[in-house]
């Protein structure tokens, strides 16, 4: 299957057979392509999604998959068909080492020129370094789309920098387009909703909820109004293994991960413009991390080494009971005190963060001047894969629709 490719001078393209649909898909210049960088958890599901949804295949044609190790094309002449397809042992068994950014870049521009489709670049990896490149991504004119939180929680110049090539707001541009959804509550709408109701003049006065899955499965099984019969590490080993942690648990744990989508949503109202943080560091957060962990660098010892510290959560939560309350971490966006912190709060059994939250729920809730008297409220399922992916797909089709 694979065996043609080592003749190719510079990067390896898989010919396989093509159905009619597929052809004809392939030699039309409707849609964008996708480039898709970092094929774990998400990058598996955005696959899925993309090669199995009726319709979608035909607006977004993937011409790239790259790991840490490899890369595989598609191009024009010699279409990459993942359909159905081993894409995995494909790309592992590809003859192209991962290419470095710019190189990447070179290609992906060559396939734009080639296909006469616009390129949009998806990033589901956690890297600092792939983040702080979409600037170069936007100014080569490809767009970028992204569940990947670094570029927007970190280096506010970063920041910055991307605002200077998107051109999202600009009507009719043919510019890149930049889409994040997926790095607030995995594909629940907050960054849409966030940014629709600015775009319609509404003023947000405070952003408030439970904003990791990860945290939120955590402490709605081990502190619920009953009690709680189950021991925090293995909670934690269970999130792990099933997709809903950061690549390296900490990140949920320290309280990172909210202290980066409070950075991220904070950026995106105006009237903070002049009080924004610098990077999440600079948001007050409180660490459920013990302190002797809190350097660990695999997330594997991690979570084999938090059961001696059952006790000290037990500790908490018992606390917590005792005043006929539960543990719940949340964050705040105070728009008119200029507050904005995560940190792990008790709520009675009543209050909804208590009561109705399961499973790696998030709840957010937007006070708004329109939405004075009751917030609006977001919530459903905020990490896993497949929630993750949809938010990503769904930015996809967006910018298909605004760029095709
Ligand atoms: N899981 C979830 O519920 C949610 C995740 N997210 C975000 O989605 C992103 C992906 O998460 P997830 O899929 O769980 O992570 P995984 O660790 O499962 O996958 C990461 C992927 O990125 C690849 N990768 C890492 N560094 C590079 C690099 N420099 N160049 C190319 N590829 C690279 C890895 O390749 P290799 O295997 O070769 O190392 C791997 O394929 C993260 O940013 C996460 O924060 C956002 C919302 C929810
Ligand atoms: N680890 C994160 C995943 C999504 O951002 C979370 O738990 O919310
Ligand atoms: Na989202």
């Amino acid at each position: 299957m694979h065996s043609d490719s080592s003749r190719l001078p510079y990067y390896s393209t898989i010919p396989t057979p093509q159905s009619p649909i597929e052809s004809a898909s392939m030699s039309a210049t409707q849609g964008i392509n996708v480039a898709i960088i970092g094929v774990g958890l998400v990058g598996t599901s955005v696959i899925q999604q993309l090669t199995t949804v009726a319709g979608l295949s035909s607006k977004l044609h993937i011409v790239a998959l790259q790991n840490s190790k490899k890369t595989l094309f598609s191009t024009p002449t010699s279409p990459l068909s993942l359909a159905g397809a081993d894409w995995k042992s494909l790309l592992a068994n590809s003859s192209t080492s991962a290419l470095a950014l710019p190189d990447l870049v070179q290609e992906l521009q060559k396939i734009t020129r080639d296909s006469g489709r616009h390129t949009a670049v998806v990033d589901n990896t956690s890297d600092e370094k792939v983040a702080a490149f979409y600037p170069e991504f936007l100014a080569a004119g490809l767009s970028v789309v992204t569940p990947n939180k670094k570029a927007f929680s970190g280096p506010i110049e970063l920041y910055n920098d991307i605002l200077k090539y998107k051109s999202n707001d600009v009507a009719g541009s043919k510019g890149p387009l930049v889409y994040q959804e997926s790095t607030v509550g995995a594909g629940l709408p907050i960054i849409s909703s966030l940014t629709d109701l600015i775009a319609t003049g509404d003023e947000i006065t405070k952003i408030e909820g439970v904003f990791s899955g990860t945290l939120s499965y955590i402490f709605n099984e081990f502190s619920t109004p009953k009690g709680g019969d189950k021991k925090f590490s293995d909670i934690v080993k269970f999130a792990k293994e099933n997709g809903y942690t950061e690549p390296h648990p900490n990140d949920d744990l320290s309280g990172s991960d909210v202290a980066r989508k409070l950075a991220i949503l904070s950026r995106l109202v105006p009237e903070l413009k002049d009080a924004l943080p610098q990077g999440y560091l600079s948001v007050p957060t409180h660490s459920l991390t013990p302190a002797p962990l809190a350097d660990v660098a695999s997330g594997e010892e991690y979570v084999q080494r938090l059961p001696e510290f059952d006790a000290d959560y037990d500790k908490l939560n018992k606390e917590a009971f005792d005043q006929g309350s539960v543990l719940r971490y949340v964050g705040v966006i105070d728009v008119k005190k200029g507050e904005i912190k995560a940190s792990l709060e008790t709520y009675p059994a009543t209050h909804p963060f208590a009561s109705s939250l399961s499973g790696s729920d998030n709840i957010i809730a937007f006070h708004t001047k329109r939405y004075s008297a009751r917030p609006l409220l977001v919530q459903g399922s905020g990490a896993g894969a497949d929630v993750t992916a949809m938010g990503v797909v769904a930015d996809l089709i967006k910018i298909a629709e605004r760029r095709s």
